[in-house]
């Protein structure tokens, strides 16, 4: 595969003040389904972020909202620090859903059509070193689009969208549909696109582990609702965790997070249905009973949870952002 042409300058240097993304209260109804509700999310500049969801949650109307291909019912937003968009989505590509290209002609002539309808002059060059650069080049070049594999599909894909050399990459789940290989290898190339200085990515995803392998940002989104967000750390799990149950779990979870645990929903629980998980030290489970006892809450059961139930991973935010909308009511209208 090509690797993505950087100059010497590290993407720290490049990192803008301004974000590649602000939303303020973006909405989409269709009809009496608000697909988006009332969504502020940040996209720092030159980050890779993973949008994460449920399936139906939202994720391809906030990116085609984002591309311009549907309009807001309500909110607003700035795409590299711009309102006004027009110049921006000049500087933005996308990929929302499968690439539909002419199954007859080669890649590089696919490529070479697609320059010519988003207004590119004929550039030759262009068009090869991004064949390059999504890995299409040598024989892949003049195999026919109809020939090719899903993932060489995903790639030409990919390489419509960095057209124009592009500031801000909106990739759709990029990986859905390919055999495990192709998916490392767009994982790669989405991770070497976004070491290329200034350039901002989001791509939406339904795997945590892809999210954690790719992206250095995320955003959960559950129901029309983003539920949390923020920059992905390596930091080790937590040494220990606790679940428990008591007569009142939304509340004693609202007086958990309130005293400063880490603490979620336990949706992996599925013999005691939606107990507690708390994310402690070795040994401190007294201090969970202190704090809860402390609002006149007992546990009816505290147990030691399994190591992959851990909240400090992205798993457990996912988990403890989706319990969080589920205890809070968090509903598509
Ligand atoms: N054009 C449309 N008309 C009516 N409802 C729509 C339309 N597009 C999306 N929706 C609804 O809006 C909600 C969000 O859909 P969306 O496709 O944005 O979710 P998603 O997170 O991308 O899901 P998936 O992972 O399955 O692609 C869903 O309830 C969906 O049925």
């Amino acid at each position: 595969m090509g690797g993505v042409v950087a100059d010497d300058r590290t993407t720290t240097e490049f990192t803008s003040e301004i974000p590649a993304i602000v939303t303020q209260g973006l909405t989409r109804q269709f009809g009496r389904v608000t697909a988006l509700n009332k969504v502020s999310l940040v996209v720092p500049s030159g980050t890779v972020l993973g949008l994460l969801g449920p399936n139906g949650s939202g994720k391809t109307t906030l990116l085609s909202i984002l591309a311009g291909f549907i309009a807001p019912t309500a909110g607003n937003f700035q795409l590299l620090g711009q309102s006004d968009h027009s110049e921006a989505l000049a500087r933005t590509g996308s990929l929302i859903s499968r690439p539909l290209l002419w199954p007859h002609l080669t890649c590089r002539d696919n490529l070479r059509c697609v320059q010519g309808i988003t207004g590119g002059e004929s550039d030759m060059d262009e068009v090869d070193r991004l064949l390059a650069e999504v890995g299409l080049d040598g024989s892949a070049t003049n195999r026919k689009f109809g020939q090719c594999s899903t993932g060489m599909r995903q790639r030409l894909g990919i390489a419509t969208a960095l057209l124009g050399k592009p500031d801000l990459l909106l990739l759709d789940e990029p990986t859905t549909g390919l055999d495990p290989e192709g998916m490392v290898e767009i994982r790669n190339l989405i991770r070497e696109l976004g070491n290329a200085p200034g350039r901002s990515i989001i791509m939406s995803s339904h795997l945590l582990h892809e999210v954690e392998l790719t992206c250095d940002h995320y955003a959960i989104i559950f129901r029309g609702n983003l539920v949390d967000q923020g920059p992905l750390t390596n930091t080790p799990p937590p040494a220990s965790a606790v679940q428990l149950n008591t007569t009142d779990n939304k509340r004693a979870l609202d007086c958990l997070v309130n005293k400063g645990w880490t603490a979620s929903t336990n949706s992996r629980d599925t013999v005691q249905h939606q107990s507690l998980l708390v994310e402690i030290q070795p040994g401190a489970e007294w201090k969970v009973a202190r704090d809860l006892a402390e609002f006149g809450i007992y546990p009816s059961d505290m147990r030691p949870s399994e190591p992959t139930r851990f909240t400090g991973s992205l798993e457990g935010k996912y988990l403890a952002a989706v319990g969080r909308g589920e205890v809070e009511g968090v509903q598509q209208e």
